[in-house]
C-alpha cells in the first residue's frame, strides 16, 4: 500500500510534500520520492528509504516550484530496486510524472501492448511504470501542443478502458497542472482537499485526509470511484467522471489496518470503524464464549489498541499495555521478505512481565495475515508467565491473496488459507483463537452517510470485484511474488550488479 500526494500552491511545496509525506509513511517503508516543477523544469529525488532518509537539505532546496507530487513505496509488483522508486516520469507528450497506489491486476498484458503497439520502452517491471505509459500514450493523441482539459479527460476515459485491478494516482503534466484518479470501484484511497491563499485556492490530493490536515487544507471530498480531477496551475478544478460509476467497494483492509486512525476514507472514520470492530467482537466474545475466564485484555500495538480498548470496555475487563513497542522500528508486515519481519516483531515488542504473570490474558490484534506477529508474542506472554494465551483478532481470518495493492500474493503463506480456526490456533500456539466474522467487520465499517454499503473483502471472501481474477493469475502470482520468488529475484539482482561493478 503506497501513499501519494500532490499538491498545487501559491508557494513551494517542497517542505509541505515532505511533511505530507512523513504522514503517510506508514503505507509505505522501501522507498519515497518527490518531483517538482518550476517554470516548466522539472526536479525530482527518489530514493529507497525512509522519507527522513531520502531528502536531505540539499534535495529539498532543489525541489522548487509551486506544484509537485510525492509517493511512499511498498512494493506489489516489480521489484524492490531504487529504480521503481516514484514518482515515474515520460518526457513525451508534455512531460508527465506519476505516483500510483494499487496494482494493475493486467499490467503484463498492457506491457505487451505498449511495447508492439504504441512503441513505448519500459524500463522497469513496475505496474506503476505501465500506467503511466498508457497515460503518455492516450495523451499523445491530443495532438496539440498543450493538451486541453477535454484532451485529459478523455486521455483517462481510454485509461480507464485500458486498465484494470486496484489504483489512485497523482500526476503532475508540466507547466500544466495536477490530475486525480481513482478506479472505478474506488478500491484504493484518494481524497481532496482545499485550502485558501492571500493569492487564490489552493489544491491537494492524498491517500488520506491525515496529510490533508497536517498541513491545513481542509477536507473537500474524496475523489468518487472512476472519476478524474483536474487542477491547472492557476489554481482552477475541473472534475469529470471518466468511467462509468460502478459500485463503490473501497478496499475494507484500510479501515482494518493500512490507515491511520485519524484518517476519513469515503466518509468513514478509521478511527470509528476500528471502535465498532471492537465492539462487534466483544459481543462475539460473550456469545460464544459466556463463561470465559478472561482477567485481562492486552493489544499488540499499535494498530489494535482502538478495538482492544472496546472489546475490554464492553466485556468489563480490565485493558493493560502488557507489550512496549520500540517506537523507532516500522511497521513489520510491510517489510520486504519474511526473514526480517520475523526479527522485527521480536526487536519491535517487549513484554511487561507482571502485566502476565499467573493471567489468563486476551490478547487483541487487528489481523493475523501471516502469523509472524501472533505466533512470537504468544511465545512472549508465555514466557513473561501467563497462564492461559487466548487470542481474538478484529478481522475475519486472511485466506486469499491481494491484488489490488496489499502485498500477500500468496496463498500458502497466509496461515488461515486452507486452514480451520483451530488449526491456526495450533500453528500460533493460543489456548484459545476468535476471529471477528466477515458481516459484522463489513457492519462495522459501514454507516448511513457513507454512501459505501460494499466493500472489497477479498483477501477475507476470495470474491474479487474486478471479475478478472482466475485461478491461473493467482497461481501466477504466487510464483512471482512469493517470498521465496522474491529472495532469489533479489539474489541474481545481487550478482547481476556484482558482475557489472566487475566489468
Ligand atoms: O500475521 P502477521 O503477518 O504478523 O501480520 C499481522 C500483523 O502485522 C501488523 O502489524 P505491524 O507491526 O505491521 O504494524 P502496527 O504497529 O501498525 O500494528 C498488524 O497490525 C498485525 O499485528
Ligand atoms: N503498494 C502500492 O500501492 C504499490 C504501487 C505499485 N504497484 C508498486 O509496486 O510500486
Ligand atoms: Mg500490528
Amino acid at each position: 500500500m503506497c501513499g501519494i500526494v500532490g499538491i498545487v500552491g501559491h508557494s513551494p511545496v517542497n517542505q509541505q510534500i515532505y511533511d505530507a509525506l512523513t504522514v503517510l509513511q506508514h503505507r509505505g517503508q522501501d522507498a519515497a520520492g518527490i518531483v517538482t516543477c518550476h517554470e516548466g523544469e522539472l526536479f525530482l529525488r527518489k530514493q529507497n528509504g525512509l522519507v527522513r532518509d531520502v531528502f536531505q537539505h540539499r534535495h529539498m532546496l532543489a525541489l522548487k516550484g509551486n506544484i509537485g507530487i510525492g509517493h511512499v513505496r511498498y512494493p506489489t509488483a516489480g521489484c524492490d530496486s531504487a529504480s521503481e522508486a516514484q514518482p515515474f516520469f515520460v518526457n513525451s507528450p508534455y512531460g508527465i510524472c506519476l505516483g500510483h497506489n494499487g496494482n494493475l491486476t493486467n499490467a503484463s498484458e498492457l506491457a505487451e501492448v505498449l511495447i508492439r503497439e504504441d512503441r513505448r520502452h519500459l524500463n522497469t517491471s513496475s505496474d506503476s511504470e505501465v500506467l503511466l505509459n498508457v497515460l503518455a500514450s492516450e495523451l499523445s493523441q491530443a495532438g496539440s501542443p498543450r493538451a486541453s482539459v477535454a484532451d485529459i479527460f478523455s486521455a483517462l476515459q481510454a485509461v480507464y478502458r485500458r486498465c484494470r485491478g486496484g489504483f489512485a494516482v497523482v500526476a503532475m503534466i508540466v507547466g500544466h497542472g495536477l490530475v486525480g484518479f481513482r478506479d472505478p470501484h474506488g478500491i484504493r484511497p484518494l481524497v481532496l482537499g482545499k485550502r485558501e491563499h492571500a493569492d487564490g485556492s489552493e489544491y491537494m490530493l492524498a491517500s488520506e485526509s491525515v496529510a490533508l490536515d497536517m498541513l491545513g487544507f481542509t477536507r473537500v471530498r474524496d475523489v468518487a470511484p472512476g472519476e478524474a480531477v483536474f487542477i491547472d496551475e492557476q489554481g482552477r478544478l475541473y472534475a469529470q467522471q471518466c468511467a462509468p460509476a460502478g459500485t463503490s467497494t473501497p478496499c475494507i483492509f484500510e479501515y482494518v489496518y493500512f490507515a491511520r486512525p485519524d484518517s476519513i476514507i469515503d466518509n468513514i472514520s478509521v478511527h470509528k470503524a476500528r471502535l465498532r470492530m471492537g465492539d462487534l467482537l466483544a459481543e462475539k466474545i460473550r456469545r460464544i464464549w459466556p463463561d470465559h475466564d478472561i482477567d485481562v485484555v492486552i493489544p499488540i500495538p499499535d494498530t489494535s489498541r482502538t478495538a482492544a480498548v472496546q472489546v475490554s470496555q464492553l466485556l468489563g475487563i480490565k485493558y493493560r499495555e502488557g507489550f512496549v513497542k520500540n517506537r523507532y522500528i516500522g511497521r513489520t508486515f510491510i517489510m520486504p521478505g519474511q526473514e526480517q519481519r520475523a526479527k522485527s516483531v521480536r526487536s519491535k515488542l517487549n513484554v511487561i512481565d507482571l502485566e502476565f504473570r499467573g493471567k489468563n490474558v486476551l490478547l487483541i490484534d487487528d489481523s493475523i495475515v501471516r502469523g509472524t506477529t501472533s505466533a512470537q508474542i504468544i511465545d512472549l506472554a508465555r514466557e513473561a508467565g501467563a497462564r492461559r494465551v487466548y487470542f481474538a483478532s478484529a478481522a475475519p481470518p486472511v485466506r486469499y491473496p491481494n491484488v489490488y495493492g496489499i502485498d500477500m500474493p500468496a496463498a500458502s503463506e497466509l496461515v488461515a488459507s486452507g486452514r480451520t480456526e483451530e488449526e491456526v490456533a495450533r500453528i500460533i500456539g493460543a489456548d484459545r483463537l476468535i476471529y471477528q466474522d466477515l458481516t459484522d467487520l463489513v457492519h462495522a465499517c459501514q454507516h448511513h452517510d457513507s454512501q459505501v454499503h460494499e466493500f472489497d473483502t477479498s483477501c477475507f471472501s476470495g470474491e474479487y470485484v474486478t471479475g478478472d481474477i482466475t485461478p491461473s493469475y493467482l497461481a501466477r502470482l504466487e510464483s512471482e511474488r512469493s517470498d521465496q520468488a522474491k529472495e532469489k529475484r533479489r539474489q541474481v539482482h545481487r550478482h547481476s550488479l556484482k558482475a557489472i561493478r566487475a566489468v
